[in-house]
């Protein structure tokens, strides 16, 4: 596929953004601010609508130009669909979708195309904090990793919690889900991205402990890692407010991309 030549440096920080729904209406909204121009959404097919400002199209092959970046919002599908075409190409790629890469095949063809492309996939941290941690306790021995997840009973709608339980008649909290990260990750798509985040940046998806708790005593979202190994231990615990659309999501995992779109706008090169 051949793109019309640009001068990145000179025009600002372009990017096509996958999803419409709401981490990617966040990230959209601060854009301006970073100076940072969205040249295509992408959508399913079926909803594209070509002379939109932005364009929105359902192939990449559909770019009006090349982006310095692909930014992931829709989920673990949207990531499979198109990740693999934009790393291909050579473009990096951004996403808070981390739970895909529970799925061998789809990260072994993300992997495939980045190293094709000389491109990279950029995970964020998403609604989780203490990674930093994680990482450098993980270069020493680590005998323990679990992550809890407690959301009130809504946020696990349109999850496999709705399907084993009567979310709306819950009165006491639920543990619906207790395994390993990978596990949780490929059967809680929209959930369970967090789980991801933590069994990367330490211990893996089949030794890291999971448990997804309903808890109509919330009101937030509560992620908790708790860690013990050759460094000592440490315990974090985060309340993430739930976006207005979408009480699943937490506001932080869409905070994360802004945060990390401005952290490369730091670095030369973009
Ligand atoms: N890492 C983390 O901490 C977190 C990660 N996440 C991940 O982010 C994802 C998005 O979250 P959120 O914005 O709240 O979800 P929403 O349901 O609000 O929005 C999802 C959007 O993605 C679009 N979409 C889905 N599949 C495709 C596809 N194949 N091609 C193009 N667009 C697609 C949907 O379009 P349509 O309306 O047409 O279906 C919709 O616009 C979650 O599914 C989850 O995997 C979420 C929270 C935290
Ligand atoms: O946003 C959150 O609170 C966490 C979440 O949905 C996920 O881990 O996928």
């Amino acid at each position: 596929m051949g793109f019309p030549a640009r001068l990145p440096h000179l025009m600002g920080v372009t990017v096509a953004i996958i999803g419409h729904g709401a981490i990617a209406q966040y990230v959209r909204a601060k854009l301006p601010a970073l100076n940072i121009a969205e040249i295509a959404e992408i959508v399913r097919p079926g909803k594209e609508a070509p002379v939109a400002t932005p364009p929105r199209i359902s192939e990449l092959n559909d770019l009006p130009s090349r982006p310095d970046l692909v930014i992931d919002c829709g989920g673990h599908q949207a990531l499979a669909l198109h990740g693999p075409v934009a790393l291909a190409l050579g473009i990096d790629v951004m996403t808070v979708s981390l739970g895909a890469l529970a799925d061998r095949k789809i990260e072994q063809s993300l992997r495939d195309a980045a190293t094709k492309g000389g491109a990279r996939l950029r995970l964020v941290n998403g609604a989780i904090g203490g990674l930093d941690a994680l990482r450098s306790a993980q270069v020493g021995e680590i005998s323990q990793v679990s992550y809890t997840g407690r959301k009130p009973p809504k946020g696990w709608r349109g999850s496999a919690a709705e399907a084993a339980f009567d979310l709306d008649a819950i009165t006491a909290p639920v543990t619906h889900f207790s395994g390993t990260a990978r596990d949780a990750a490929l059967a809680y798509p929209k959930n369970a991205n967090v789980a991801a985040a933590v069994a990367l940046a330490g211990i893996g998806f089949d030794d890291t402990q999971v448990r997804l708790i309903a808890d109509p005593g919330v009101t937030e979202n509560i992620h908790e890692i708790a860690v013990n190994g050759a460094f000592g231990a440490f315990h974090f615990q985060i309340a993430g407010k739930g976006l207005p659309d979408n009480p699943r999501s937490s506001a932080l995992a869409a905070m994360s991309i802004v945060a990390a779109l401005a952290e490369m706008q730091k670095q030369i090169g973009f």
